[in-house]
């Protein structure tokens, strides 16, 4: 009789499960940067409109997160949206320039501080809210819909240098000479952050993501001061407002830091770098803890045998603990689409 037969169980996302804590074999894969020039489709859509533009409109920037779910069914759709959306929506100047990236009017004293207004931020990004709410509706049902941010000290470094930097000495030395102001930076970006993330969740996000590329540059005192905590008040403002919403926080080329981050940020999945050995980070943190990431994106434009290798050496270190198979850093624009395709089935091959 059917009314005996009980529903059948919808299949918990794996990446979700992944974050919960739970091993799950295969693991879950998505790439850092997974939209972007490397996908013809992509490339396309790059000529109608400049960037922010395109970040804005939730018809073009819902297509562009859906293309490498499209071509490779990947686990985790990163929105298509920028960290440095932020500082503009508080009315801070940017343009991305061919060929130079990222361009800002730098934020170097009090006045220009005081010019940024948090209060213009729900309103800027409210078109990215309709691109979640289209993205929730349109999704593959395995698939998890990813917000992020950028963290308050990788984003603070483009806000003051003004651009793209090796070194970002012009932020690292306000840090120091000027702790009151650049301190007053950070917490407007923290609560900045904390609020646009409760934003993206509201809007269907199902788990979000710290990029703190340039963590690394940091000493462990200014790392504690600059990345640990304002990272663990974004962490507990989201649980707060949000409990259960699974955050994965990225301190790149952080080296042993990473796991004093992970221990004191509270995160629930520490995505790693290129740098780090998987077996021995395992080692080191707590067997609940989710790792992510972190094949070489070098090996991945490079392809052939490898890549499958090192695809497996990475996912059978991890065997048996909450694993995202992922990138260290973001998909090369020059990276053969196929390439994709071959790591996505290799990640996947379980024979
Ligand atoms: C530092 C940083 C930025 N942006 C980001 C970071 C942190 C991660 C990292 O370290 O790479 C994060 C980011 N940027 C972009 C996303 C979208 C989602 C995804 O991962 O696919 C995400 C998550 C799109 C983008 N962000 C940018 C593009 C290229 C814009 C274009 O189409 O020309 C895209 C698709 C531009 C960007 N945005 C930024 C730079 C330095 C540049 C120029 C360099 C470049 O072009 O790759 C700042």
């Amino acid at each position: 009789m059917d009314s005996e037969i009980s529903p059948r169980p919808v299949p918990a996302k794996p990446l979700l499960r992944v974050l919960h804590g739970e091993a799950v074999w295969p693991p879950p894969v998505w790439l850092m940067r997974q939209a972007g020039r490397y996908l013809p489709e992509f490339r396309a859509e790059r000529a109608k409109a400049d960037f922010l533009t395109r970040c804005t409109t939730p018809d073009i920037a819902a297509e562009l997160t859906l293309q490498p779910i499209r071509r490779y069914a990947m686990d985790g759709a990163i929105l298509f949206s920028d960290i440095l959306v932020l500082p503009w929506a508080m009315g801070q100047d940017l343009k991305f320039i061919e060929g130079r990236g990222p361009v800002m009017e730098p934020i170097r004293n009090r006045a220009a501080l005081d010019a940024l207004s948090p209060a213009r931020v729900a309103e800027t990004v409210a078109p990215i809210q309709e691109t979640l709410r289209i993205l929730a509706r349109e999704l593959p049902q395995p698939t998890t819909l990813l917000g992020f941010a950028g963290s308050p000290f990788t984003v603070s470094c483009y806000m003051v240098d003004g651009g793209s930097s090796r070194e970002f000495g012009v932020t690292r030395a306000m840090a120091l000479q000027d702790p009151a102001l650049y301190g007053d930076l950070i917490a407007l970006l923290t609560q900045a952050t904390t609020d646009m993330l409760i934003g993206q969740i509201d809007a269907g996000a199902e788990a979000v993501m710290l990029f703190d590329s340039w963590a690394g540059l940091l000493p462990p005192s200014q790392f504690r001061k600059h990345v640990i905590a304002p990272t663990r008040a974004i962490v507990e403002g989201i649980r707060a407002a949000r409990p259960g919403v699974k955050i994965i926080g990225f301190p790149r080329l952080a080296g042993l830091m990473a796991i004093e981050y992970a221990r004191e940020t509270g995160v629930d999945a520490l995505a790693c770098d290129t740098s780090v050995d998987m077996a021995q980070m395992a080692a080191l943190c707590p067997s609940t803890l989710a790792l992510q990431g972190n094949l070489d994106p070098i090996i991945l434009r490079n392809g052939g045998q490898s890549l499958i290798d090192e695809a497996h050496t990475i996912r059978n270190a991890l065997k048996g603990r909450p694993h995202v198979f992922n990138l260290g850093h973001g998909v090369m624009p020059d990276t053969p689409p196929e390439h994709v395709g071959a790591l996505v089935d290799a990640v996947r091959d379980i024979g």
